[in-house]
């Protein structure tokens, strides 16, 4: 760590070093006391404090944020005149000792989500085929959740699509690497790592198959900063493929939400990546029907009507089906209406849980949310008392 030069006679000393530690480096979420960021304290006599900060990498996206903290901090002690922050780099040594001092003397490569003390849930949310709102339904169930108090990740492992950065306003963001370990990028109180962040240019056109898709998944799971997670939200390439089995291998504990629409073809795809899940021991905790329906107000007598615009009953077809298969319940844990501003939300970057929480599309999210929440974590074998959703 690095020396800190805190004029230690100062009256001012320790409240500024109090100040200090409320400022948490916006990536790793850690106060930069504990990450060895500060590396000098100055204070003059008339009040006038230099804070020297130490970024883990010169590019830090998020410098100004650190900067603006700081300031902040620092500036509300009684007594302080001015702030002035400089923003330093640490040498590769400062930065090694950062990475061994997060990772916490973790073994290389562990995931640590799949060590049996993890105390965070993870839920894989799975398609049987594309474009039925899986990304749309993650998003935003992460964000309920990190509404509701909790700290939620979501691994974005769609090979395909890759779509959550964009919905979370962060499509062009890129992780941080401290040495080995990658940061997850910080957004609206998410911790959010994308496959197509991994990719060396943003460019290149990569295909996500065998070794390449291997080491990417693990670098997600295993060299990704994570922290202490309440949850860790997997959005999954629709289908059965390869990402389902390798993420299966590395997560065994990991739990399954299959997203369907209403319609019969689209349902019995959907039963497909449940039964597939629960092969690889993972267990399906219920099934979410999309674009269930669509709430029109009656241009004659103004009254709302709900119009099937797909159908009615996949998801509780899917929901029978898997139960029957898999030898336990599998409720339907929503039904999430169409909505144009679901769909605008993710455009914009603003999803519509927190954009327009009062719709019924973002009340059915939350809902998802409440429940899931509601169960905490979920330990093999353990009921899970989860009713099916009321029509
Ligand atoms: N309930 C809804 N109402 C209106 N639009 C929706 C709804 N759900 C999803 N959409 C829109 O449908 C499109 C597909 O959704 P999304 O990307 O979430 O699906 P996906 O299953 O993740 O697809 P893929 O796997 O191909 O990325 C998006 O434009 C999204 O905004």
């Amino acid at each position: 760590m690095p020396e800190q030069t805190v004029v230690a006679d100062h009256p001012l000393a320790e409240p500024i070093k109090a100040a200090l530690a409320r400022v948490n480096d916006p990536e790793i979420k850690r106060p930069i006391t504990e990450l060895g960021m500060v590396q000098a304290v100055d204070v003059d006599p008339t009040g006038r404090v230099l804070v020297t900060v130490l970024l883990t990498v010169a590019g830090c996206p998020l410098k100004d944020t650190l900067r603006r903290d700081v300031t902040a901090q620092v500036g509300a002690v009684p007594g302080v005149s001015a702030v002035e922050v400089e923003l330093g780099v640490m040498t590769d040594e400062q930065r090694a000792a950062l990475r061994d001092q997060l990772k916490g003397g973790q073994p290389e490569r562990e995931i640590p989500f799949a060590q049996p003390g993890s105390l965070t849930t993870v839920i894989a949310v799975a398609s049987g085929k594309g474009g039925v709102g899986k990304s749309s339904v993650t998003v935003n169930l992460a964000l309920a959740l990190a509404a509701r108090g909790k700290s939620v990740g979501v691994l974005d492992a769609d090979i395909y699509g890759h779509s959550v950065p964009a919905m979370l306003g962060v499509g062009d963001a890129r992780p941080t690497a401290v040495e080995d370990m990658i940061l997850p990028v910080p957004t609206q109180d998410l911790k959010v790592i994308s496959i197509g962040m991994l990719k060396p240019r943003r460019d290149q056109v990569v295909a996500w198959r065998g070794p390449i898709l291997d080491r990417a998944l693990t670098q997600m799971l295993a060299d990704v900063y994570w922290g202490d997670l309440d949850y860790l939200l997997l959005d999954l390439p629709p289908g059965t493929g390869d990402v389902a089995i390798s993420l299966g291998q590395k997560l065994p504990n990991a739990e399954v939400i299959v997203v369907t629409t209403p319609q019969q073809a689209a349902a019995e795809v959907a039963e497909r990546a449940g039964t597939m899940a629960s092969m690889l021991n993972q267990r399906v905790i219920g099934v979410v029907e999309n674009m269930s329906y669509l709430e029109t107000t009656c241009p004659h007598c103004h009254e709302t009507h709900r119009v099937d615009v797909f159908g009615s009953g996949g998801g509780a077809e899917v929901a029978g089906t898997l139960g029957r298969r898999l030898g336990y319940e599998v409720p339907v844990l929503a039904e999430i209406p169409l909505d144009p501003r679901l769909r605008v939300g993710g455009d914009d970057g603003n999803p519509i849980v927190t954009a327009e929480p009062e719709t019924a599309a973002a009340r059915a999210l939350s809902g998802l949310a409440d429940r899931l929440a509601a169960r905490g974590k979920n330990l093999a074998g353990r009921q899970l008392g989860l009713q099916p959703v009321g029509r």
